[in-house]
């Protein structure tokens, strides 16, 4: 039989605070050194993975899924070891821990700056070689040198403040971060060419990614002031590890201490071996209260998306906060009921390929995050005519993948600021209908709708005013208007026992064309549906499952 709890394989050693709020919502798997092929082989079975540096989420493991793993966890920062094109591709969010290990990150590289200035590891493998060799190992001083710190971000603004208390002259270099909190740590914000020409010591902050790759090499080294020493507790491949080895050997940089590499654990010796480098394990975040803290943030995290709550970490998807998200969320269902609607609307054969969104609102433009409307909207347009699974994750991808174009509008109301949205309308435009009264008069499929009661409701069919609750399924119906019509269509549905929940009728003008939207709770029979098609003042009808 089929385990109700959802699986969660740990797939590297995680902090027993994490494991054990885990195991309170899931069924934990906790398999380390796997190999890829294995990893691969579990992965089908699980709806969640946990990883850390150490293990690659490549496009293969994902593939491998068959569609069951929801969310990668990353118990840490890097988020460089995951396929994120991959991950958002099918659907899968990734959620990372980005705070817990900051402070064992920056502790890290201060002791890797102060233990290679003063060559405290080199000193103390000759001591244990029972050697007492005190004029070799003469260091170098920190107070009053020059610390640049690249991509000052959590990590490395911790660095620079506790290098400035070892009184340490510090700039940075950081094309994103802003200059006021530089400033305000008593740290001048430089660019790359000054950072790396001034300074005395480097130290590498920036996450690894296509433009920072090998960011340190040949060209960069000949730059630097010759002596210099470097600290990398980042990412290896920021640096070209060849090209360091020549500098080395150059003199050009003095001295490296490095926690990470390219390959881990790395392949080429040479650099560990050099006698200039100072080398530890990737071992940055690897404190007590790091590990715990990181294993509780990616388990609540995980738990959380797994639970289908928005994650405040997540990676590839927007981040919605929890006051925004409880505002919005009537109208996240709201909107994928308007695209579930708005798509069976479209008569067989015409190619759903450009839809408008206009979002009424009282509130100012920027107060109002659509992404998560859209995404929703997106899911209930391609769901009913799609095997996809869409969520936030993959709404945009899946959308440009189909050829979808969706786009936003807003209409900017007087009424009340108390709500963030008054409506939302749906446009599919250049397509057939398979209810043509749902064609507006410019000749798109639209239907609008509003939350009233938390309740989500169409209030709009093409140019007919209706008020629907959109809970269960609904009936469509264009007639000649005239007494005597709701209660035909009402008696045929309850003589097959079938629940009417709601019926409106909006119409242009008495006695002349109305469309009545009718909510059922049951799904009536094709020969029910029949009957109603017969009554002689129905000239169209429609039924819809929302
Ligand atoms: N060795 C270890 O065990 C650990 C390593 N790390 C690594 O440390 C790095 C920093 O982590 P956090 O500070 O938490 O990340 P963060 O995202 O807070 O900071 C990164 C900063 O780098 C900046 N940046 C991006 N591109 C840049 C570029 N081309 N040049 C200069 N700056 C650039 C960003 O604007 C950002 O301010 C990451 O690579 C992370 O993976 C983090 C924790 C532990
Ligand atoms: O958080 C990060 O980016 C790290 O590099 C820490 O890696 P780890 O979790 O110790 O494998």
């Amino acid at each position: 039989m089929c385990s109700p709890k959802p699986t969660v394989l740990v797939a590297e050693k995680l902090g027993e605070a994490g494991v054990n709020l885990l195991k309170q919502f899931a069924d934990v798997d906790c398999s380390y050194n796997l190999t890829s092929k294995e990893l691969c082989t579990k992965i089908s079975l699980c709806d969640a993975l946990i990883v850390r540096s150490g293990t690659k989420v490549s496009r293969e493991v994902f593939e491998s899924s068959g569609g069951r793993l929801k969310v990668v966890g990353r118990a840490g920062v890097g988020i460089d070891n995951v396929d994120l094109a991959a991950a958002t591709e099918h659907g899968c969010l990734v959620v990372n821990a980005p705070t817990a290990n900051t402070v064992a990150a920056a502790e890290h590289g201060i002791a890797l700056l102060t233990a290679m200035a003063r060559n405290i590891s080199q000193a103390d493998a000759s001591l244990k070689a029972g050697k007492w060799l005190r004029n070799k190992y003469v260091g170098v001083s920190l107070v009053g040198k020059t610390l640049a710190v690249m991509g000052f971000g959590k990590v490395g603004s911790e660095v620079a403040r506790r290098a400035k208390g070892l009184g340490m002259h510090v700039i940075a270099h950081d094309p994103y971060a802003p200059a006021d909190r530089a400033r305000a740590t008593g740290v001048e914000l430089v660019s790359f060419d000054e950072a790396i020409a001034s300074a005395d010591f480097i130290s590498l902050h920036m996450p690894l990614t296509p433009a920072t790759n090998k960011i340190l090499n040949d060209e960069t080294f000949a730059k630097m002031k010759k002596g210099v020493r470097i600290v990398n507790v980042a990412r290896g491949g920021v640096i070209d590890e060849d090209a360091l080895v020549r500098a080395l050997d150059a003199g050009i940089v003095a001295q490296a201490a490095l926690d990470v590499f390219t390959v881990e654990p790395p392949k080429d010796s040479k650099l560990v071996q050099h006698e200039n480098v100072t080398a530890t394990p990737h071992l940055g975040a690897s404190t007590m209260e790091a590990q715990e803290g990181v294993a509780i943030e990616i388990a609540e995290a995980v738990v959380g998306a797994l639970n289908g709550e928005l994650a405040a970490t997540a990676v590839n998807a927007p981040m919605v906060p929890a006051e925004v998200l409880s505002e919005l969320k009537p109208f996240v269902a709201l909107a994928e009921k308007l695209g579930r609607l708005a798509v069976q609307l479209v008569a067989g054969g015409s190619g759903v390929k450009s839809v408008k969104v206009i979002y009424g609102s009282a509130r100012a433009p920027d107060d109002l995050d659509t992404r998560l409307l859209r995404a929703m909207i997106t899911k209930g347009l391609i769901e009913p005519i799609s095997s996809s699974f869409v969520n936030l994750v993959n709404a945009d991808f899946t959308a440009k993948q189909r050829g979808l174009r969706i786009a936003e509008e807003r209409s900017l109301l007087n009424g009340s600021l108390e709500s963030p949205l008054e409506f939302i309308q749906v446009q599919i435009s250049s397509v057939d209908s398979k209810f043509a009264s749902a064609l507006s008069d410019s000749g798109e499929i639209r239907v609008e709708g509003r939350v009233k009661d938390g309740i989500p409701h169409v209030t709009k069919v093409g140019s007919f005013e209706v008020d629907v609750s959109l809970e269960g399924s609904i009936i469509l119906c264009r007639q000649v208007d005239q007494p005597g019509m709701i209660g035909k269509v009402g008696s045929i549905l309850s003589e097959e026992n079938v629940n009417v929940s709601f019926m409106s009728v909006g119409r242009i003008a008495p006695r002349k064309h109305a469309v009545m939207a009718i909510g059922v709770d049951e799904e009536p029979t094709k020969e029910s549906l029949k009957r109603i098609g017969e009554i002689p003042a129905v000239e169209e009808f429609v039924y819809l499952k929302i």
